[in-house]
């Protein structure tokens, strides 16, 4: 049964270890470790299945953890739960590097579908920080139409100058992680604006990123839903004209977070298996040596 429990249970590589003894009300009690140490209010509820036969049927568990120094999008940021081990090496590395910062903005680039609002929402949660999209600013700033509508009514150069002019207030404020745009990093007065803060290039391979897209599809994306046929191949095919225009754009960021090097530094196979909370840890790695280069942090 714990080998079940395990495989049910995505929330934490932990909580294999723990004993569940199984309750007439269906409640069960739950990490002593977690009670231990006082970290965890841990609640497990579970749904068991009428019995029907001799044999036990799998039984479905929930599991919902809350920890009151984790704020909840570190421990699930859009359906990718973080481990609690994850989350602890978060609050560790922000602390490490959150004194050096400043209240230095955070600017995510990196091209569309690169996890740069997952990701961003894990970092503004760990450092305290506020999260802000570009492209949901600029929307706001035209009346509140989506990025492909303003693509269609007025055009690519319009939204881009739109573009310029958020970052461009952006750039006055502090304690903020930024989502840009993905085509952010074409025009250089951007990068004006975004030096006064700490730039991330998340770095994610094509297929990675095509394989994302095309599973929401493209519809909200005007560079990318002009063509038809296969989802991904297209995808893939555009991505990857717009990625050799831009890959020496993104390169001028502070610190890259590279997928490939994570999977190699874990021994990972393939990129896919990099939970958001993994490229956070990375990312905050990535700006506390940015950090140290600059003289900044010791
Ligand atoms: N590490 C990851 N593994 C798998 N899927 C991910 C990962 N990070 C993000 N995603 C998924 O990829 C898609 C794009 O992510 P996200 O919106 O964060 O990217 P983005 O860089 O902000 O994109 P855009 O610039 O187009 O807004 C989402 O469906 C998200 O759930
Ligand atoms: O890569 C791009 O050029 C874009 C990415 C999106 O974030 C939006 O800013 C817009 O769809 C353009």
């Amino acid at each position: 049964m714990e080998a079940k429990i395990a495989q049910s249970i995505k929330l934490s590589t932990r909580i294999d270890t723990v004993k569940i003894v199984e309750k007439p009300n269906g409640f069960l009690p739950v990490s002593q470790r977690c009670k231990e140490q006082q970290r965890f209010q841990t609640s497990i509820s579970t749904q068991l299945p009428k019995r029907t036969s001799a044999h036990h049927k799998p039984v479905v568990f929930k599991v919902s953890c809350a920890y009151k120094r984790f704020p909840a999008s570190v421990l699930q940021s859009g359906g990718f739960p973080a481990t609690l081990d994850e989350a602890l090496i978060l609050k560790d590395k922000s602390q490490e590097i959150g004194p050096y910062l400043n209240g230095r903005c955070i600017y995510l680039v990196g091209m569309m579908g690169s996890g740069k609002t997952t990701v961003g929402r894990i970092l503004s949660d760990i450092l305290g920080y506020s999260f802000f999209d570009c492209d949901v600013l600029v929307e706001q700033a035209v009346g509140g139409i989506s990025v492909a509508e303003i693509f269609n009514l007025y055009g690519e150069s319009f939204f881009r100058e739109n573009e310029s002019e958020v970052l461009r207030k952006l750039s006055s404020m502090h304690h903020l992680v930024v989502s840009t745009g993905g085509g952010a990093v074409i025009r250089p007065i951007n990068w004006k604006y975004m030096r006064s803060g700490i730039s991330v290039w998340l770095d994610v391979p094509l297929e990675a990123l095509a394989r994302r897209i095309a599973a929401v599809g493209t519809d909200s994306r005007p560079l990318l839903h002009d063509e038809s046929g296969d989802a991904y191949l297209k995808t893939f095919k555009r991505l990857s004209v717009l990625l050799k225009e831009r890959s020496g754009a993104y390169a001028n960021a502070n610190a890259r977070v590279s997928l490939e090097y994570i999977a190699a530094k874990l021994g990972y196979m393939d990129v896919n298996n990099l939970t958001p909370a993994v490229i956070a840890i990375e990312a905050l790695e990535q700006i506390g040596s940015y950090l140290k280069e600059d003289g900044i942090a010791v």
